[in-house]
């Protein structure tokens, strides 16, 4: 199979799962044996320099809506969510979706007492959950008081980093050493050795921690690292003359931000993408905040992440486990639907906007996903005991 031929659009869903391990993960994520045999390595050397196109592909395609409303304007966002925002009363609306999607502090207590009597494990996004949304993607820091709640949280329950960002990037930001870290949105896991697990899957290795602990890494994209590299080189390439435009390499992905490139802009900057993207049919694109993520065409994601972490640690299928995922993106929407659907546990999206979701309840912003860390280990302090509503 030619990786690069120009026959498949790049905007693909997800393969249908043509056969399950015992532990529910698809065939697709086995190694592409064949096609990685295809794999020359001096084909990765050669970076297409490409104009963008006509700008066509990316109106018809629905990029260009998509990234309209990836963090659009508070007054875009009401409207689509059919508020009258001229009555000006934002509050009020954001009031009317939080009956459908409750304050998880204002009903801390009922969270509360779905955990009683059950070990939570405790799933979190990065971007725009623990570190506020800013325009430098290397100028999200971590405070010390969310570091601090954190590292709380990991004393009382397993607890779990889901990023987009690279493995390596989000331990930097976060460091603590008590936490599970799954990078590149799931592609790049690394987690407790686990009898469930490892020796007979062909993706898991055993690997080391900075501390030098043995520890499972899953890395199902793994055939992909030079393809994600090559790509990335190519769009670094290809958008050098957007002002603004960034690209992140992130080992299993790679993401290209416009949200410091000037909207009138957008249309090249996505159709930049999408010329690229044609001649990489094992690649697909994917929407975050102001971010274009390409990643490897697996059928894997964040959900699939959390019930891999929860497999790992001895969690899953026990109703004695409550699990809880707080993100606030578009690729943390797989997760909130794994919980839901299995009626597991809980999404929590972080969001100051209405907003269609699977979630179950909804934060403001990181400083009440702080507020809400910190409640739980209180809680958990006082004895966990049934809270009287
Ligand atoms: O899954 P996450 O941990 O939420 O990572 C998703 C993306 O986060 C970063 O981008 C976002 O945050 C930046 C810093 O606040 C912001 O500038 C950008 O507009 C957001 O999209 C990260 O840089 C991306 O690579 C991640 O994919």
């Amino acid at each position: 199979m030619d990786l690069k031929s120009n026959h498949a659009s790049p905007v693909l869903t997800d393969p249908a799962p043509i056969n399950k391990s015992r532990l529910g993960i698809h065939s697709s994520l086995l190694p592409f044996s064949q096609q990685a045999a295809s794999l020359s390595s001096t084909k990765y050397m050669t970076i297409p320099r490409k104009k963008p196109g006509k700008l066509d592909d990316v109106r018809s395609n629905g990029w260009l809506d998509a990234m309209k409303s990836s963090s659009p304007p508070r007054k875009k966002l009401l409207m689509d969510f059919n508020i009258d925002v001229a009555s000006d009363d934002a509050d009020f609306a954001y009031c009317s979706w939080m009956l459908k999607y409750p304050s998880a502090l204002n009903f801390f207590e009922q969270i509360a007492n779905y955990a009683q009597n059950k070990k939570i494990a405790m799933f979190l996004d990065y971007d725009g959950v623990l570190s506020p949304i800013v325009d430098d993607p290397d100028r999200a820091l971590l405070s010390n008081d969310m570091r601090c709640a954190v590292r709380n949280v990991a004393k009382y329950f397993p607890t779990a980093i889901i990023s987009g960002r690279s493995r390596d990037k989000v331990y930097d930001l976060v460091g603590l050493t008590e936490l599970y870290y799954a990078g590149s949105h799931g592609m790049d896991i690394m987690g407790p050795l686990s009898h469930t697990v490892s020796d007979d899957h062909a993706n898991c290795i055993k690997s080391n921690d900075e501390q030098g602990k043995e520890v499972n890494l899953f890395q199902p994209a793994r055939e992909f690292l030079p393809l994600i590299d090559e790509v990335f080189r190519t769009l670094v390439e290809n958008t050098k003359g957007i002002k603004g435009a960034k690209v992140e390499n992130h080992k299993f992905c790679a993401s290209v931000h416009y949200r410091n490139v000037d909207e009138k802009k957008w249309p090249i900057i996505a159709q930049c993408v999408h010329d690229v993207l044609k001649d990489y049919p094992r690649l697909r694109l994917t929407h975050g905040r102001k971010v274009l993520e390409v990643r490897p065409v697996i059928d894997w994601n964040k959900g699939k992440a959390v019930e891999f972490v929860l497999e790992s640690l001895g969690l899953s299928n026990r109703n004695d486990v409550l699990p809880l995922y707080i993100g606030d993106d578009r690729t943390d929407e797989d997760a909130f639907k794994v919980l839901r659907e299995g009626n597991r546990g809980y999404g929590i999206l972080v969001s100051s906007v209405p907003k269609e979701t699977n979630a179950f309840y909804s934060l403001r912003n990181p400083e009440e996903v702080m507020k809400f860390l910190n409640s739980l280990v209180a809680w958990k302090e006082q004895g966990g005991a049934k809270c009287i509503v």
